[in-house]
């Protein structure tokens, strides 16, 4: 709990800035000295309702006079609103910047760590982190800060109990203490309970997902059932965890009322035996249903804190995790060696790659070379480790031995490469946003394209009447086009990785959703001298027209003559 709240002051303060923390921290001081002030001041005001002529202020040998003490508690309340309105600003700003600091550290990471880190990652772990976790993890920043207030004003209304009447507020500190190791086992409980709850709503989160992203097949199996009865299992999982937490917290809460009424009832009886007079016994009672609200909101938010900041843990864990898997290997800015006029675009040489140090190999010494024009087709049985041949060309899989050469160099400066490239994935990828923005936004920061290149692209692509036949053209909304089949979808992809002009296609059986003559079309279209291709297709007429045709099977990959194998 306390290694938690130091966790989350550091977090905040390396965010927000040591500043700002600091401030807010002086302001709550300050809050708190009004407390004990405006709360000691309430004596003298008692004193003359009881009809006494002198006022005193407790603890020092100071009078007053009642129009002065009205104006010390104005003074004091004014103080107190102004710093609590600051401390309620404050505390929002610190409690966003650090939300949002750490969403997008999380997120610019996570773009940025090995390509096998992220393959491998359940998208719906990385969205429930991204979003529930980092949503608990401001509930807890919102706890805190708010313990952060009650627990000076808890001391400076002890402390007047303490002036008013050292041995009853020493029993009320006494008394304290012992409600907060009462509260250890609960705060314990919260926590697990806390620790279930991350558990619980990212299989909550999974299932969702998962059911639907397979809405199609689900409706076409007529097997939404099988869905229903995942989701309302997790769902009832999260229910209960979260019932179990109210439940123990609301009688923790509900208990330390009870034993705060009946310590307010012991203090009567022994302050009218210890013969205190009539203005610092009321004042008392006051003090203790102040202590009694403060706890109360105190207790409250220890447990909430201990329930949701399990998050920040499961958060720190997956940072630590995406940092472990920095991507490495990428010398930004660094220029490439100039290309000697015989070597190719890119070569690999000698390539194995495993994607598990005991798993199996899935390339095995693998020679290849892309010439700066041309195509080279590679073909083999599904599995035999294509995809990741075009991932270890493209540098997101690093060989385990082994080298990639862009014209004649080894592959270290991965952003000049990727600026090199324009790649179309087996999956058609098509974003929110129109058409327009579907085809730019993935270019080079700072790249304009003209419409009149947009149009050559889509034409290249054989895409342009579609697009042209489109309400708004390159600017209609892309839930207008949801409609698009697979082949156009396709071309449209194509479409983009050409707007980056550039010099290396890669295509992962990009035009396998388009009819024989579209595709030919398309491909007779790429290959117009200016670029090199990368095709994976398992079609023989693809191969036929390949200047270099690669075969590629548990593995191993030979390059030649096309067999005519299918
Ligand atoms: N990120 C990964 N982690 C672990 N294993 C992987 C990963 N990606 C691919 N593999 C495994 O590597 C092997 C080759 O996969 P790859 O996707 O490269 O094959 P492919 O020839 O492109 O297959 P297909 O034609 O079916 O798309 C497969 O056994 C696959 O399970």
């Amino acid at each position: 709990m306390t290694a938690r709240s130091r966790a989350y002051l550091s977090l905040m303060s390396s965010t927000a800035g040591r500043g700002a923390v600091a401030g807010l921290l002086s302001l709550q001081v300050v809050v708190a000295l009004m407390e004990g002030l405006g709360l000691t001041l309430l004596v003298p005001v008692m004193q003359s309702l009881g009809g006494d002529d002198e006022l005193r202020l407790p603890g020092t040998d100071a009078t007053l006079t009642l129009p002065v003490a009205f104006a010390l508690v104005l003074l004091v309340v004014v103080v107190r609103s102004l710093a609590q309105w600051r401390v309620a600003v404050v505390s929002v700003q610190i409690r966003l910047a650090t939300v949002d600091a750490l969403r997008l550290r999380l997120f610019d990471g996570l773009l940025a760590a090995e390509w096998t880190y992220v393959a491998g990652q359940r998208r719906s772990h990385v969205v429930q982190r991204l979003t529930t976790e980092v949503e608990r993890a401001q509930t807890a920043l919102v706890m805190l800060l708010r313990i952060l207030v009650a627990v000076p004003i808890l001391a400076a209304t002890v402390g007047v109990a303490v002036l008013l009447s050292p041995l009853i507020g020493g029993l009320a500190a006494v008394g304290l203490l012992l409600a907060t190791a009462a509260t250890r086992r609960s705060v314990r409980s919260a926590t697990r309970l806390g620790q279930e709850m991350s558990r619980g709503v990212a299989d909550l989160g999974a299932a969702v997902t998962d059911s639907l992203a397979s809405v199609r097949l689900t409706r076409a199996h007529d097997a939404g059932r099988a869905w229903t009865d995942l989701v309302e299992a997790e769902a009832s999982r999260v229910r209960g965890i979260r019932t179990s937490f109210v439940r123990r917290t609301s009688a923790v809460v509900a208990g330390l009322a009870v034993g705060v009424v009946f310590a307010v009832m012991v203090l009567v009886v022994v302050g009218r035996q210890a013969g205190l007079p009539f203005a610092e016994l009321a004042v008392l009672v006051v003090v203790a249903s102040r202590i009694l609200a403060t706890a109360q909101g105190l207790l409250g938010a220890v447990q909430v804190f201990a329930n949701e900041a399990p998050a920040l843990d499961q958060l720190s864990d997956f940072e630590r995790e995406i940092e472990q898997h920095r991507q490495t290997g990428s010398v930004p800015g660094r220029p490439q060696e100039p290309a000697g006029p015989q070597e190719p675009l890119v070569a690999l040489r000698g390539v194995t790659v495993r994607y598990a140090t005991d798993g199996p190999t899935v390339l095995d010494d693998v020679d290849l070379q892309v010439p700066h024009r041309g195509l080279v087709t590679v073909w083999g049985p599904s599995g035999g480790g294509k995809s990741t041949l075009l991932d270890v060309v493209l540098g997101l899989v690093p060989p385990e031995t082994g080298q990639v050469l862009v014209d004649g160099s080894p592959l270290v400066d991965l952003s000049s490469w990727r600026a090199r490239v324009g790649y179309v994935p087996q999956q058609t990828v098509l974003v929110p946003g129109t058409v327009r923005q579907n085809l730019t936004w993935s270019l080079q920061p700072g790249r304009e394209v003209a419409d009149e290149d947009l149009w050559a692209a889509l034409r290249t692509a054989c895409v342009d009447t579609v697009v042209e036949s489109l309400p708004a053209g390159l600017d209609t909304p892309l839930r207008e086009i949801a409609g698009l089949s697979g082949g156009e979808q396709q071309r449209l992809c194509i479409a983009r990785a050409l707007v980056r002009d550039p010099e290396l296609l890669v295509l992962d059986e990009a035009t396998s959703a388009l009819d024989t003559g579209t595709e030919e079309r398309v491909l007779g279209q790429l290959l117009d001298g200016s670029r090199a291709v990368l095709l994976v297709t398992h079609r023989p007429a693809e191969r036929a027209r390949a200047d270099v045709v690669a075969h590629l099977a548990d593995g191993m990959l030979t390059v030649g003559p096309d067999t005519g194998r299918s």
